[in-house]
Formats: structure tokens, C-alpha cells, sequence
């Protein structure tokens, strides 16, 4: 088997969403830190693995990959019969691949934005905009509010087993679970219960380790 690599950064959310599939699928890898407090991430030589300058990117042999949720799919698609199974199946396949969009269409940017304001500024003593804060609390209790409805009749986002639309939400989720963003996931049964499964998963529990290297 070819060896894999991930360039980037243990506080990156789309680096821990490649290292979380790495971990469901079993499979070794090598990470290779990428420093963004200097900028390495806009320097050579990052740049010509990521013209965009951004973390993370994926190296197997000769292929080199950004997009953190290409990459997935594509680990998912290459290694569907090792470690956990994270396509929908059969019929179900394009509703996996709608509750996908859904968590990059929808949920990624209010969640993204309120780990930015409530996680991150804090960590660096940056002030906190408030009124960014409000705004996007409401949209993501709005995607939540779908959320509880889909998770009333399904365990899991897209079909009846974990798969890659409940795996793309695990670094958001992480990090708002530290902040008072944490009440929109608490106050909702189905998305708590979701969310307390999902966390818990030894794949992505392992993942997390690479913060204590
Ligand atoms: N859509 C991209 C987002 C990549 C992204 O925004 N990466 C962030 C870290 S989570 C980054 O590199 N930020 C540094 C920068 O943009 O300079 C993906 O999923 O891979």
C-alpha cells in the first residue's frame, strides 16, 4: 500500500475531519505539522501542495489532494472494505450524499463562524463580536431545529450506521462543545443524544490524540 501523509494542523477542522477517517478506516499514516501562527500554510513549499494556501492536504504515492471532505470521500471510496463502512449503501447512497451537503452547505458556516468567535479569538485574547455571535447562534439553532427533526426518526444523519455525514461534523462539534454554543446542541434531545454517540467513537477519541503529540 502506498504511504499516506497529511500536511496540516491538530486545531484545523478540516485537518482533525481527514485524521478522523484515517482513524474509522484503520489505516497508518504519516502527519506532517503545519505551523499556521507563522503562516507556513501561505509559504513555499505548502503552497504548491495548496495553491490556496490552506490546510490540510492529503498525499497517497503520487496523488496529492486539498478539500478535507475530497479527501474523505475519497479514503471512504478507496478503502470501502477496511475499518468502519462510511458510504451509505444501495438505495440510501444519495441521501448520503444530500446529509454531505447539508453539513457543507448549511451547518459548516454558522458553526465555523461561532468556533472562530467563541473558541478561537478567546484562546488568543481577540475581542469577541457579539453581534456575529448572535447571528449565527440563530442560524445554526435553525439547521439544528432540521437536525432534531431528521434525528427523531434516524440514529444517524444519513442512514441507519455512522457514515461520513455524521464524521464531517465531529471537529465543529468539538470545538462548540467547549463554548456556551454548547445549549443550542443540549436543548435539542435527538442532536444531544446524536452528538454524545458520535463524539464518543474510539476512531475519533484516537484522532483527537494527535493534539497531545
Ligand atoms: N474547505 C477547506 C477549508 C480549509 C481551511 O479553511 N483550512 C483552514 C484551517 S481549518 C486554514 O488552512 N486556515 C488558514 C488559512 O486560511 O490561511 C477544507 O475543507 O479543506
Amino acid at each position: 500500500m502506498a504511504a499516506m501523509k497529511v500536511r496540516g494542523n491538530a486545531f484545523s477542522t478540516a485537518t482533525m475531519r481527514v485524521l478522523a477517517c484515517l482513524r474509522e478506516k484503520g489505516l497508518e499514516f504519516q502527519f506532517v505539522p503545519v505551523d499556521m501562527s507563522t503562516g507556513e500554510q501561505k509559504k513555499e513549499p505548502h503552497l504548491s501542495f495548496h495553491p490556496f494556501g490552506q490546510v490540510p492536504v492529503f498525499e497517497h504515492g503520487d496523488l496529492k489532494l486539498f478539500e478535507s471532505r475530497a479527501i474523505t470521500k475519497y479514503i471512504a471510496h478507496e478503502y470501502a472494505d477496511k475499518g468502519t463502512q462510511l458510504e451509505c449503501q444501495g438505495a440510501a447512497m444519495p441521501i448520503g450524499l444530500q446529509w454531505m451537503e447539508v453539513e457543507a452547505q448549511q451547518f459548516e458556516s454558522p458553526a465555523s463562524k461561532l468556533v472562530w468567535e467563541l473558541a478561537v479569538k478567546p484562546m488568543y485574547g481577540i475581542p469577541v463580536d457579539e453581534a456575529a455571535v448572535e447571528e449565527n447562534t440563530a442560524k445554526l439553532a435553525k439547521v439544528l431545529d432540521v437536525y432534531e427533526s431528521r434525528l427523531v426518526e434516524s440514529k444517524y444523519l444519513a442512514c441507519d450506521s455512522f457514515t461520513l455525514a455524521d464524521m464531517h461534523h465531529l471537529p465543529n462539534i468539538d470545538f462548540l462543545m467547549g463554548t456556551k454554543a454548547k445549549a443550542l446542541f443540549d436543548s435539542r434531545p435527538h442532536v444531544s443524544a446524536w452528538v454524545a454517540h458520535i463524539t464518543a467513537r474510539p476512531a475519533w477519541v484516537k484522532a483527537l490524540t494527535i493534539r497531545n503529540n
